[in-house]
């Protein structure tokens, strides 16, 4: 699939110049058949339209009835074979070559992109019509859809079963379908969809409604008079419970207050509210927080050149390393990565196998030392960084995120349940993890921390890190974490995991047990 990689979708433009170039090529292939025919048809007109003025003084000369004879034997078969000749089968051959030799994207890409669009609508809180003009957060950034593109969205939406954006789509899909003078789609086919998500989220007389408008456009539309039966039965019922029912008896007035999920460190919306930029931490702890340069301990390179280090958060310890990666190496970690790409998997906690999933949208690849020196020298950086040994490291994962690509919260970590994970590699678990950021994203794609209720912002050629692990060991809770839905723009990182193997000495463990409510 190619929706799950921004950069992975170049390629269709050169599929779609290839398709532009051959339909051009068929059109002007028709339009000179279509020119001859005209051109014959002037032809018999005219000898017709002689012939009809006085039709036996015209058959008097026999020249006259020879032509007449030949226009309707060979010249008439001439446009018969001219009318039979199929110049669509080049251009169909052509396409059919393209769809063998260049990339196309499949059901499974339109499916998936569609789905990518809801949930960029569901967390940014996006509203349908602004998406619908091309506009993201009152940015204008594509041209808008037409109804027909709304109405797709919708039938996807509704492929999944899931009514509520198909409701939103087909709404929006009806007003611009209103409003366009050449219609992309029909109002009936956007009615009955509308109608049906309407009912399924459980508001049966607009569904009527939608139904009987169906009806006034197609009397004989056969599934929308069985629906109308239906929904006036079930309209009917919910009427005769409702005047059974006393005021108040349906339990609905709850007096207990809940507390808002904004303080549930595992709430999809205090997750979404990091991405969007609105849950900050609190300015008492963020007046805390400091920027510094980092010499290392006796490192001789860092006395001349030290890091820039910002602190994101204090215990547990987030720094963000400033140009900690150069353009010339990103590109060349970039181009080295691309052709490798493979849709990221995740490990089934269960089974400890490695499965696609939809709560992980982005491709990736790795890389080894020694394949680039650059891509050693990213890693001799991470160690001087961090201070930690490379010995045991993963090799360098890079990462860029498809059409709303994402990675819903998890621990970098393998949970002492997830026994399989990092077994055979023998050097532990994740210690760390420093994560470069190698673009920059002009909307949306944060990487959030509920628990730390912080948002890092990606800017190219800085890094993230963090100590994944407890001194003890233990997996630290609150270094959950998240990518959010990239809203606007291609975003690209890599991720250096560091294990445990190997840093005894350089960060000593320690006996004491951290707190039981911080461990995973
Ligand atoms: O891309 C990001 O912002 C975070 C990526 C991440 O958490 C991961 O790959 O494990
Ligand atoms: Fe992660």
């Amino acid at each position: 699939e190619v929706f799950t990689a921004i950069v992975d979708m170049e390629g269709l433009l050169d599929t779609e110049a290839a398709l532009i170039y051959t339909l051009e090529n068929y059109v002007k292939a028709e339009e000179q058949k279509i020119d001859l025919l005209k051109r014959y048809i002037a032809i018999y007109n005219k000898q017709h339209n002689r012939a009809s003025e006085d039709p036996q003084l015209y058959l008097a000369n026999p020249i006259n009835a020879y032509t007449l004879v030949k226009r309707l034997t060979t010249d008439w078969s001439h446009v018969e074979t001219l009318i039979g000749t199929n110049i669509n089968t080049d251009a169909l051959q052509n396409i059919s070559y393209f769809k063998e030799h260049m990339k196309f994207p499949t059901d499974e890409d339109l499916n998936g992109a569609a789905v990518a669009l809801t949930r960029l609508q569901d967390t940014y809180h996006l509203d349908t019509s602004s998406l619908a003009r091309g506009e993201l957060n009152g940015v204008k950034y594509s041209s808008e859809l037409t109804a027909a593109d709304c109405f797709e969205l919708g039938r996807q939406s509704y492929n999944n079963g899931d009514y509520y954006h198909t409701q939103l789509w087909m709404e929006e899909a009806e007003a611009r379908s209103k409003r366009e003078i050449n219609e992309t789609i029909d109002h009936s086919d956007i009615l009955e969809y509308l109608a049906f998500s309407t009912y399924k989220q459980g508001n049966v007389a607009l569904a009527l409604d939608l139904t009987n408008k169906l009806l006034d456009i197609l009397p004989t539309h056969q599934r929308a008079l069985g629906n109308k039966i239906y929904y006036e039965g079930e309209l009917k019922e919910l009427e005769q419970n409702n005047i059974g029912r006393k005021k108040g008896d349906d339990g609905s007035e709850d007096s207990t207050s809940i507390g808002s999920p904004y303080d549930d460190p595992f709430s999809k919306e205090l997750y979404e509210a990091l991405c969007r930029g609105e849950v900050t931490m609190s300015l008492h702890d963020r007046s805390k927080l400091k920027c510094r340069y980092f010499f290392g301990n006796n490192n001789p390179f860092l006395k001349i050149a030290p890091f820039k280090v910002e602190e994101a958060y204090l215990d547990p310890d987030l720094y963000i390393f400033y140009d900690v990666m150069s353009d010339d190496e990103i590109e060349t970690v970039k181009k080295l990565a691309q052709p490798r790409f493979r849709r990221a998997t995740v490990q089934n906690s269960q089974t400890g196998e490695l499965e696609v999933a939809q709560y992980r949208i982005s491709k990736s690849a790795w890389l080894k030392e020694d394949e680039d020196e650059r891509v050693a020298v990213i890693s001799q950086r991470v160690s001087d960084m961090t201070g930690l040994t490379m010995t045991t490291a993963e090799e360098l994962q890079v990462v860029n995120y498809g059409i709303g690509g994402h990675y819903e919260p998890h621990f970098d970590f393998a949970r002492k349940e997830e026994t399989n994970a990092f077994k055979n590699l023998g050097t532990g678990n994740r210690i760390a993890t420093v994560l470069f950021y190698m673009s920059d994203v002009p909307q949306g794609g944060a990487t959030v921390f509920p628990m730390l209720r912080t948002s890092l912002w990606p800017k190219k050629g800085t890094a993230a890190f963090w100590f994944n692990l407890f001194p003890s060991g233990d997996g630290d809770k609150r270094t959950r974490h998240a990518a959010c839905p990239v809203l606007a723009g291609s975003k690209w990182v890599s991720n250096k995991w560091i294990h445990e193997r190997g840093q005894e000495f350089l960060r000593p463990c320690t006996k004491d047990p951290p707190p039981e409510d911080l461990i995973a």
